[in-house]
C-alpha cells in the first residue's frame, strides 16, 4: 500500500466506536429499497450560521471534528452540496482520511462521488478548480452535477465526461419567489439507481433548509451537527428551516431531533440524531 501523505488527517479508534450507530451500514442496506442511506451534516457556529456570508468559506470545524467528517465522507458513497457553495468553497469534497484511496490506500477506495445541485449550470468549473485538481492526482473522484438544463453547456459537459463526472437532468419546480426546488425524492431515487448507497448532505443553506422542510424531512436518516464555539454575527448563511404552523394557526416547531447522542471533539461538540417526523 502506497505510504499515506503528511497531509492526511487521522481519525481514533475510539472516536470511530462512538460514531458508528449513526453510520450507513457497511453491508450497503438502505432504510429504503429505492434510496440511499441520506446524512445531513454540517457545520454551525453558535447562531446558526454556517458561513459568515454567502460567498465566504469560513473555518468552524477544529481539527478533530474535521476529522470527524473527513471520515463521514470515508463512510458514503456522495457527498453533495448545492452550487453556492460550490461557488463559495471551491471544495475539494474528498476524503483526506489517512488509508484511502490517494491517502496511502489504493486507487479510489473509499472516495465519496461529489454531487452538486446546480439547476442553471451557473457553477463555471475549470481544470483549475479543486475537485479536477484532485481529480488528476488521484484524490477525489469527478463530480455529478445536477441540473434542470435538458441540454447542459456542451464544453462544460465535456470538461465533466473528460474526468468522469456528468451532468444529470432533472425537472425542478419554481416557487413564488423564484426559486428551483428539486424533488428530492427524485434526485434520490435517480442517485441509487446510479449506484450510490449512501449520500451525505452538507450544505449550504438553501439545500439543508429545503430538505429540513416537512414533505421532504422523512428522508433525512441521521443528523450529524459540529457545533463551534463561536457567534458569527448577523448577515450569515444561516440553518432555519421555513416557520410551521400547527391546526389553529399557532407557530410551531419547525423540526426536531431524537435519539440525541452528544460527543465532545476538542473545542466543538457533535450532536447525532434522528429527525422526528
Ligand atoms: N459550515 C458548513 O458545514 C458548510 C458551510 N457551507 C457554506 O454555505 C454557504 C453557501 O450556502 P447557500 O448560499 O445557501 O448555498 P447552497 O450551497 O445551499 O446553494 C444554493 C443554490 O443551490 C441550488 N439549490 C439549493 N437547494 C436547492 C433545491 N432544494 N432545489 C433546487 N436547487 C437548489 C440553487 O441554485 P440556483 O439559485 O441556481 O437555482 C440555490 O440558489 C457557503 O458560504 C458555504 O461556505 C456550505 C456547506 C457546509
Ligand atoms: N464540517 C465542516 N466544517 C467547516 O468548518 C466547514 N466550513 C465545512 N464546509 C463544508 O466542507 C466543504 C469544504 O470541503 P473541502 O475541505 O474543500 O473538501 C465546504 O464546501 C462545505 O461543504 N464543513
Amino acid at each position: 500500500m502506497p505510504a499515506a501523505p503528511r497531509d492526511a488527517l487521522e481519525f481514533p479508534e475510539s472516536d470511530r466506536l462512538f460514531l458508528e450507530p449513526q453510520l450507513p451500514p457497511r453491508d450497503g442496506s438502505t432504510p429504503r429499497p429505492d434510496m440511499p442511506f441520506t446524512t445531513l451534516t454540517f457545520a454551525t457556529s453558535l447562531d446558526s450560521s454556517l458561513a459568515l456570508s454567502p460567498g465566504t468559506r469560513t473555518v468552524l470545524s477544529g481539527p478533530q471534528s474535521k476529522a470527524m467528517t473527513h471520515y463521514l465522507r470515508s463512510r458514503h458513497d456522495g457527498i453533495l452540496v448545492g452550487v453556492g457553495t460550490a461557488l463559495a468553497d471551491d471544495p475539494g469534497l474528498n476524503c483526506r482520511i489517512a488509508g484511502v484511496g490517494g491517502y496511502g490506500g489504493e486507487n479510489l477506495d473509499f472516495q465519496p462521488r461529489p454531487i452538486v445541485i446546480d439547476p442553471t449550470a451557473r457553477w463555471n468549473f475549470s481544470d483549475n478548480s479543486k475537485l479536477f485538481q484532485l481529480c488528476r492526482e488521484g484524490r477525489g473522484r469527478a463530480p455529478w452535477v445536477v441540473t434542470t438544463m435538458p441540454e447542459p453547456p456542451a464544453e462544460k459537459d465535456a470538461l465533466l465526461k473528460e474526468y468522469g463526472g456528468q451532468f444529470i437532468s432533472l425537472k425542478m419546480t419554481t416557487s413564488e419567489s423564484g426559486r428551483h426546488q428539486i424533488d428530492w425524492n427524485e434526485l434520490l431515487v435517480t442517485l441509487r439507481l446510479k449506484g450510490l448507497r449512501s449520500v451525505m448532505i452538507e450544505g449550504g443553506g438553501h439545500v439543508i433548509n429545503s430538505l429540513l422542510e416537512p414533505s421532504y424531512m422523512s428522508l433525512i436518516d441521521r443528523v450529524v451537527v459540529t457545533i463551534a464555539p463561536t457567534w458569527l454575527g448577523q448577515g450569515g448563511v444561516v440553518v432555519s428551516p421555513a416557520r410551521r404552523f400547527d391546526e389553529e394557526g399557532n407557530p410551531m416547531s419547525a423540526a426536531r431531533l431524537k435519539n440525541v447522542k452528544w460527543y465532545p471533539f476538542g473545542e466543538d461538540v457533535v450532536l447525532c440524531g434522528q429527525v422526528n417526523v
